[in-house]
């Protein structure tokens, strides 16, 4: 790594081009007064207002704003997450687009991160952002999250690194990043660490992803139109057989069961999970937030012939086993795409 350099060094040299992408949340939020920090709506202020608000950007990059929505990221369905996710491929083709940056909302920048990192075909930086805190709120962090994510988006270091998200001085892999706080500004975490630090004004490296992405995926979005519907069961103490039945009767082409512990089925569910195998393929994913599912482990997966996932939160395996579905429908093709990626 390069010796820190003055903010100004950047304006020596000539300046990328960076398309800020405006998709809602609370970095676009606003509140009555300024101690509401929890209280507030989100997605109200227009991106071209929020990246005014920054103009220390100016001195790393030259930047325009393109709003594609205005919603809360808890919004988010796959028609919505393709709609963005094809738009970005489209401005990563263009010859005077250096980086993208999406400003979104927190509650699920895990899973559109985790999309775009898995789909989209180059190597340029793509960077996603949000705010724990409304703009109009005291210590307000989306201005610095901005800014940071501008130098990281400006960075030739952060070029095949994959989709990163920048929150709080820290540079995460769409991978690993999950929300790990419904209000803390210190919320974004990743199980192996974050991949480096923004200290004044300059990305610092210390990790490179290690599982495939971007480029190196099977998964091209602009090939994709629809997702294959995948549903999540998330398992609990005294649950209903039904509640698990009745998703299955949704028309979904997978399940996944977000399991107690390793993955683990109740007794009484297992039946109803044999019911739903025969109709869409079942996932045992763990509920606790982190850890490896073991095949045959607690479960019987070779009889039922079900899957385990690798690491992945249900709701990352989720989106990973509905593009599998793109590729496949066998079951052990499906469970080494979760161990790949
Ligand atoms: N901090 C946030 O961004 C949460 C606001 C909102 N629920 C969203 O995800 O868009």
């Amino acid at each position: 790594q390069e010796a820190p350099a003055k903010p100004e060094a950047a304006t020596e040299a000539k300046k990328p081009n960076i398309v800020i992408i405006g998709t809602g949340g609370t970095i676009a939020g606003a509140g009555a007064s300024t101690v509401n920090t929890g209280d507030y709506d989100s997605a109200k202020v227009a991106v071209d207002k929020i990246i005014a608000g920054v103009p220390e950007m100016k001195s790393v990059a030259n930047i325009r704003g393109e709003q594609i929505f205005q919603i809360g990221s808890e919004s988010y369905n796959d028609e919505r997450m393709l709609k963005l996710a094809k738009r970005v491929s489209e401005l990563l083709k263009q010859p005077d687009v250096d980086a993208v940056m999406i400003t979104h909302g927190t509650d699920t920048i895990e899973e559109t991160s985790y999309l775009l990192n898995l789909t989209l075909k180059s190597d340029k930086p793509v960077v996603v952002i949000g705010a724990m805190r409304p703009g109009t709120a005291l210590s307000a962090d989306g201005p610095l999250n901005l800014y940071n994510a501008a130098v990281v988006a400006a960075s030739p270091e952060s070029k095949g690194k994959g989709v990163l998200v920048v929150m709080n001085d820290e540079i995460h892999s769409a991978r690993d990043v999950a929300k790990t706080n419904a209000l803390k500004v210190e919320t974004f975490k990743s199980l192996y660490g974050p991949l480096g630090v923004v200290v004044e004004s300059k990305p610092y490296y210390y990790r490179l992803p290690a599982r495939p992405h971007t480029t190196a995926t099977e998964f091209d979005i602009d090939t994709i139109d629809a997702l294959p519907k995948v549903d999540v069961f998330y398992a609990h103490t005294s649950m209903d057989p039904g509640i698990l039945t009745a998703i299955a009767d949704r028309g979904g082409k997978a399940l996944i069961y977000a399991g107690t512990g390793n993955g683990s089925v109740a007794d009484y569910m297992e039946e109803p999970l044999k019911e739903v195998r025969k109709k869409e393929i079942v996932v045992r994913a763990t509920r606790t937030g982190s850890g490896q599912v073991v095949r045959n482990g607690e479960e019987k997966d070779d009889e039922n012939d079900w899957i385990v996932t690798a690491d992945q939160t249900p709701q990352k395996a989720r989106l990973l086993v509905s593009l599998a579905l793109t590729k496949t429908q066998d079951t052990k093709e499906i469970e080494k795409i979760l161990y790949k990626y």
